[in-house]
């Protein structure tokens, strides 16, 4: 049985006695890609806030891999290994994309030394990979000013990849992204899978019925749901919470 990378216990907060989200408790196995899925308002962004430390939770728990890291600050949750794509302004505009990841994945602190000299084999083996698994090669040497959007996300999310986190948060990852962009960013995800242990907050549901195993739905706070992609499409409760909102329906 695989490792449980990531628990919330009973999880919640309130704002000005508004349970923003309220008692939420779920289990993410290590390698498992999860999705978050729920109405505007449901409550998932601040949920991912409370988990890596932006919000700080007024009940229960957040667990890494058994580790107490409730309340942390953001900068130490990150260090422990819960990564949240977004958040850390990574990107080097001026720096091709390959340099990008070797500055990323080099546990030598001096990024000037490590340009002026180069990095070490090990870290450019794990570049390569990186490059691979993000679809990235083809553009290795671009400048990351000149990225399409697509791209900009995907080497951000190298990024966070190369920092070798246990837990990978993502929001929305497909915001903004064309058709292409959206498979692209599925076809990443997918092979992600097994590897790293990830949560994703998305609401296009082509994209979550491509990528997901399992989702948890939250409505109002709470968790209402949990199951297979076909599990949630059939539950009349989903369906109910989620119609209204033109989520859970396929758009065309
Ligand atoms: N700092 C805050 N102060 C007061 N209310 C807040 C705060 N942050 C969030 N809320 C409220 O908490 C509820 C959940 O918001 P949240 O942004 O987490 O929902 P969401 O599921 O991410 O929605 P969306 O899909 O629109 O991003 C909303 O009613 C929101 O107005």
């Amino acid at each position: 049985m695989s490792a449980m990378a990531l628990e919330l216990k009973s999880l919640g907060v309130s704002f000005g006695g508004f349970k923003a989200v309220d008692g939420v408790s779920l289990q993410v196995a290590e390698g498992e890609l999860r999705v978050l899925l729920g109405a505007n308002g449901a409550g998932k962004t601040t949920l991912m806030d409370l988990v890596s430390g932006k919000t700080r939770s007024s009940e229960g728990r957040v667990e890494l891999y058994g580790a107490d890291v409730t309340n942390w600050p953001e900068y130490r949750v990150a260090r422990a290994g819960i990564g949240r794509k977004f958040q850390i302004p990574s990107v080097f505009r001026e720096l091709s994309v390959r340099q990008n990841l070797c500055v990323a994945a080099t546990r030598e602190p001096s990024i000037v030394r490590n340009l002026r000299w180069g990095f070490d084999r090990q870290d450019g083996t794990r570049v390569d990979e990186i490059l691979a698994l993000t679809g990235l090669e083809s553009v290795q040497q671009r400048q990351a000013a000149d990225l399409s959007h697509g791209h900009t996300q995907w080497l951000e999310l190298g990024l966070l990849i190369a920092q070798r986190p246990k837990v990978i948060l993502l929001d929305e990852p497909t915001a903004g992204m064309t058709q292409a962009e959206t498979r692209k960013t599925a076809q990443i995800l997918k092979a992600l899978r097994g590897r790293h242990t990830i949560l994703v907050v998305e609401h296009d549901m082509a994209f979550v019925r491509d990528i997901a195993e399992r989702i948890t739905v939250l409505h109002l706070g709470r968790v209402l749901a949990e199951g297979s992609v076909a599990e949630i499409e059939r539950d009349p409760r989903v369906r109910q919470a989620y119609l209204g909102s033109h989520g859970i329906a396929s758009p065309c």
